[in-house]
């Protein structure tokens, strides 16, 4: 039996009080056995966390993580132009290899900034599950499939592989890694399809993921061409149920946000790639307040640049006051909780909170720092002045993933190098 103590720091609760208290997690079970006070427990080993802060890890609810191969490729257009003219044409060039090794990059750059949990969408998904089970994170992982300029074999396999991988996956690393059913979007994936292939993944009991009114672009041909806005059709198909969460969710109106909260079919609001790409504000205040549960997700690092939930956490709370036209809207407690528990609950994860019996997941933030004194409220810090970058140490699972800033999943340096050489022979095939 190995426990690890957690010791010196403070520490968030679940209702958002901060206190003095160690935190003793099982390496055998992953879970958290104990949080008490200071000098109470004793483990076989030790993290240091004075003077830092003890916080659940924080769970990345919607992103591409192997996209990191095209950080700062395409800049500065709408979703429709930037996936048409840039990502797509580089997308049809990506290798196995490729998508392991941006995604191993892209689970680093979590690590260090204190995510110890993902739903991702993507191709190639066992690598992405190799990397991920490597990394010792936790995840929900898909094959998204598209249906649009493809011929009816091609997107038929694109669904099918979507189903088979969900079943294949689900319960990998240990447990660690979970899986969604995911259709990309309402009109990348045909009627048809949808009507076919949905009530397969109902009957067996999978989570559905996928992207939905993200822009305006998505909600009027929908409305044009079925006579109803995109939700009220996708709960028509069946798509909206208790396990579905739908990415972006920014041009919702009242109609679909009821139906959101009457079916329990959840958000994960990404509000980077929302003002990168123009896409639009969400009113995550008023989703909320419908009681929908609502997560925060980075997108992929080509509409966002980065991963870092601090930075995601700070623009949630700020577009959601200016969609809101409300300062006190989406308040720092509100983000914290929705990058953690909320995160959490959409994922099927049982983490985002310390607490003993729950998944030991956490991160330590170092708060001995310019731009973190004087230390009034913690959690305005956590919302409005963390970076990635303060994070001392990030567990998972009650192992140790990066301790002193050192990833110790990964070499790191050679994982940097290699998605560099990866990137830059993606390019040169796409360009030619
Ligand atoms: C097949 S995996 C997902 C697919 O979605 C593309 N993508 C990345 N970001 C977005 C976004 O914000 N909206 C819609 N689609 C997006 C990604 O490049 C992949 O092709
Ligand atoms: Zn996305």
């Amino acid at each position: 039996m190995s426990e690890l103590l957690v010791t010196g720091g403070q520490v968030l609760r679940p209702d958002l009080t901060v206190e003095r208290a160690d935190v003793l997690v099982s390496q055998d079970s992953g879970d958290i056995v104990a949080v008490d006070e200071p000098g109470a427990l004793d483990g076989d080993d030790e993290l240091d966390a004075s003077g830092g802060l003890v916080i659940p890890g924080l769970v990345n609810a919607h992103t591409h993580v192997a996209m990191t191969l095209l950080r700062g490729l395409a800049d500065d257009k709408p979703l429709d132009a930037w996936l048409q003219e840039d990502v797509w044409p580089v997308e049809a060039e990506l290798t196995a290899e490729d998508i392991r090794a941006g995604a191993e990059l892209g689970l680093i750059e979590m690590i260090r900034s204190g995510t110890t949990a993902l739903s991702d969408m993507y191709f190639e998904v066992e690598e992405i599950a190799d990397a991920v089970d490597q990394a010792g994170m936790r995840a929900v992982l898909g094959f998204t499939a598209v249906t649009v300029g493809k011929d009816d074999e091609a997107a038929r396999s694109d669904l099918r592989e979507s189903l088979d991988v969900a079943r294949k996956l689900d319960g990998a690393a240990d447990g660690r890694i979970r899986t969604t059913f995911q259709p990309h979007s309402l009109t990348t994936v045909g009627e048809d399809y949808l009507r076919e292939f949905v009530p397969e993944a109902l009957s067996d009991d999978l989570s559905i993921h996928l992207h939905a009114n993200e822009t305006r672009d998505e909600v009027t041909p929908i409305v044009d061409e079925h006579g109803q806005r995109p939700l009220a059709y996708a709960d028509d198909i069946g798509l909206l149920d208790g396990d579905t969460y739908v990415a972006h969710g920014v041009h919702v109106d009242d109609s679909e946000i009821d139906l959101l909260a009457e079916t329990g079919t959840g958000v994960a609001h990404c509000p980077a790639s929302n003002m990168k790409l123009a896409s639009g504000m969400a009113p995550v205040q008023d989703l909320l307040d419908a009681g929908v549960t609502v997560g925060i997700g980075t997108d992929g690092a080509a509409s966002n640049n980065d991963l870092d939930m601090f930075d995601e956490m700070r623009d949630a709370a700020m577009i959601g006051k200016l969609a809101a036209d409300d300062a006190s809207a989406v308040d720092a407690g509100t983000v914290v909780e929705m990058a953690t528990q909320n995160g959490a609950d959409l994922l099927g994860f049982d983490s985002g909170r310390l607490e003993a019996g729950t998944n030991a997941d956490l991160a330590v933030i170092d708060l001995d720092a310019p731009h973190l004194t004087p230390a009034h409220d913690l959690v305005s810090h956590l919302a409005y002045a963390v970076h990635g970058s303060d994070v001392r140490h990030t567990v998972c699972d009650g192992e140790v993933l990066m301790r002193d800033r050192s990833v110790e999943v990964f070499n790191e340096r050679a994982v940097r190098d290699r998605a560099s050489e990866h990137a830059a022979a993606l390019v040169e095939r796409a360009s030619d």
